[in-house]
């Protein structure tokens, strides 16, 4: 999984770190392309006066009339085959000055031997070395991920194009690189070439036999999602796809928010997910809010508390729908999770939306419990973040083998994205409507029907604890709780 972390890439030339095209203005004469002997303020090529500094070394790219002029310059020399497509790369190599030098790109494919890293819902996830290329960039590794995507209709172009805006567009460093798009010659297929994000999804993260989540790693990392998933709301996104599978941790053990854009891939008013982060009133045909997403981060926190999926001892079908819709059946909730943890996960997934909190409400909370620990401020919260780790000490040291049934999941919990058009037609023909079901409702036979169908294997007894009382205000039914 950490395949070569710390590894950077030999092949870098030694030029300056940018947008650099192989032009053969360069290949021909590295020294005159580079000449220290012109003049330091302003272009050698067409004389205008660079704007504030004088640079060092002057080259074509410091003057910004002359740079865009070389890109435009070669446009000619690639194409995609697609115009959509075309005009889409053409402009972020346009704004790479801008952008931070991000730009997009076609490749020739050639990654060498691909190796299948994941798949998801809709692709399939290949290890490719870095291709040859018209341009020079910075890689972090030897490696980038190759993107298949194997849902194909009739606007796969049209919405591929899409998917290469958006992720250009944002340009942070909270999401991972794309660098462009090839196409497999064998089959004809399309790939989104991007970054290869060391330590892989979030998920797995949390299960890898290596990794320990301390609470304090728990609230770090729900931090940094937190503060990503503010910079997407912020700038009027909605993530509509939020799940562990598609937060990416790196090298530095930063999480990574991917999946953006990942909506172009599907009709436009189907819904797409899995379903346990799906806020319930979607399957109401409500419209995608913020809230939405914070529901899914209430899942996401859930998985930090158990180190489980959510509902993966559940199969994924509609009576667990019911439960969660209908019944406001939510994941049990682990004793050994601190009483502020167990507050603001359950604000954040209340089935009315309008009573869930904003990412900004939640940030705040997690960065104040983030400074307290690492500061060793010994409020009451952190006190019990603290006697919580002394559980997962133990949960980690038991025997590998219980750990992997306590990770296991029901052969039809399914947490790789797919068309929720069949259980929304199943809901909406149901005869219970969307106020009916915010009103307080007593524990119904189709909850003990989901609770029937858990996994027969890890079905826990022994260790069971009932902390109903625990759950302040809680409208839920009694839960069991289970310790890890
Ligand atoms: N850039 C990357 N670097 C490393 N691993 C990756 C990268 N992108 C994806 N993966 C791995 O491949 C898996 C599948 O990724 P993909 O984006 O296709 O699906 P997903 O994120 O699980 O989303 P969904 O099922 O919602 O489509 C991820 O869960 C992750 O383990």
């Amino acid at each position: 999984m950490s395949r070569d972390i710390g590894k950077l890439s030999q092949s870098m030339p030694p030029v300056k770190s940018g947008f650099w095209l192989w032009t053969d203005i360069y290949k021909q004469n590295p020294n005159d392309f580079l000449s220290k002997e012109r003049p330091r303020d302003k272009c050698f090529i067409c004389s205008n006066k660079y704007p504030e500094h004088s640079v060092t070394i002057p080259t074509a790219y410091d003057c910004e009339k002359c740079y865009q002029a070389i890109i435009e310059e070669d446009f000619k020399n690639w194409t995609s085959g697609y115009q959509e497509i075309d005009m889409v790369i053409r402009q972020s190599q346009l704004n790479s000055r801008k952008s931070n030098y991000m730009f997009l790109e076609v490749f020739p494919f050639n990654f060498g031997q691909l190796e299948v890293i994941g798949s998801g819902g809709f692709s399939t996830v290949y290890l490719g070395i870095i291709p040859e290329s018209r341009y020079w960039r910075q890689y972090q590794y030897n490696h980038v991920v190759l993107k298949s995507i194997l849902k194909s209709n009739s606007n796969i172009i049209t919405n591929l194009a899409k998917e290469l805006e958006v992720n250009s567009k944002i340009n942070e460093d909270f999401v991972p690189r794309y660098y462009g798009i090839t196409q497999n010659p064998d089959n004809g297929q399309y790939m989104i070439v991007m970054q290869y994000v060391a330590y892989g999804d979030l998920r797995r993260y949390l299960q890898a036999p290596e990794t320990f989540i301390s609470w304090k790693h728990a609230i770090y990392l729900s931090r940094c999602i937190m503060e990503s998933l503010y910079k997407i709301h912020d700038r009027g996104f909605i993530h509509k796809n939020f799940h562990t599978g598609n937060i990416l941790i790196d090298h530095t053990k930063r999480p990574l928010i991917s999946g953006l854009g990942f909506t172009s891939f599907i009709e436009s008013d189907e819904v797409i997910g899995v379903m346990p982060y799906i806020a319930p009133e979607i399957f109401d045909l409500k419209p995608y809010t913020q809230a939405a997403d914070i529901y899914s981060f209430a899942m996401i926190m859930w998985e930090f508390s158990s180190l489980q999926p959510p509902f993966g001892k559940f199969a994924h079908d509609h009576y667990l729908l019911i439960d969660i819709c209908r019944n406001h059946l939510r994941p049990t909730i682990t004793n050994a999770t601190p009483r502020c943890w167990i507050d603001l996960m359950q604000q954040c997934w209340e089935p009315d939306p309008t009573k869930r909190p904003t990412v900004l409400q939640v940030l705040e909370k997690l960065e104040l419990w983030y400074q307290s620990y690492d500061n060793n401020i010994l409020t009451e919260n952190i006190k019990q973040f603290f006697i919580c780790d002394e559980e997962r000490y133990k949960f980690y040291s038991m025997e590998r083998e219980k750990i992997e049934e306590h990770y296991s999941t029901h052969p039809q919990a399914i947490y790789k994205s797919r068309s929720m058009s069949y259980y929304i037609s199943l809901i909406q023909s149901n005869q219970i409507g969307w106020n009916d079901e915010l009103e307080r409702k007593p524990f119904d036979n189709s909850l003990n029907s989901s609770k029937k169908r858990l996994y027969p294997n890890v079905e826990p007894e022994s260790n069971e604890i009932d902390i109903t009382q625990q759950i302040d205000g809680s409208h839920l039914s009694k839960r069991r709780l289970y310790s890890i």
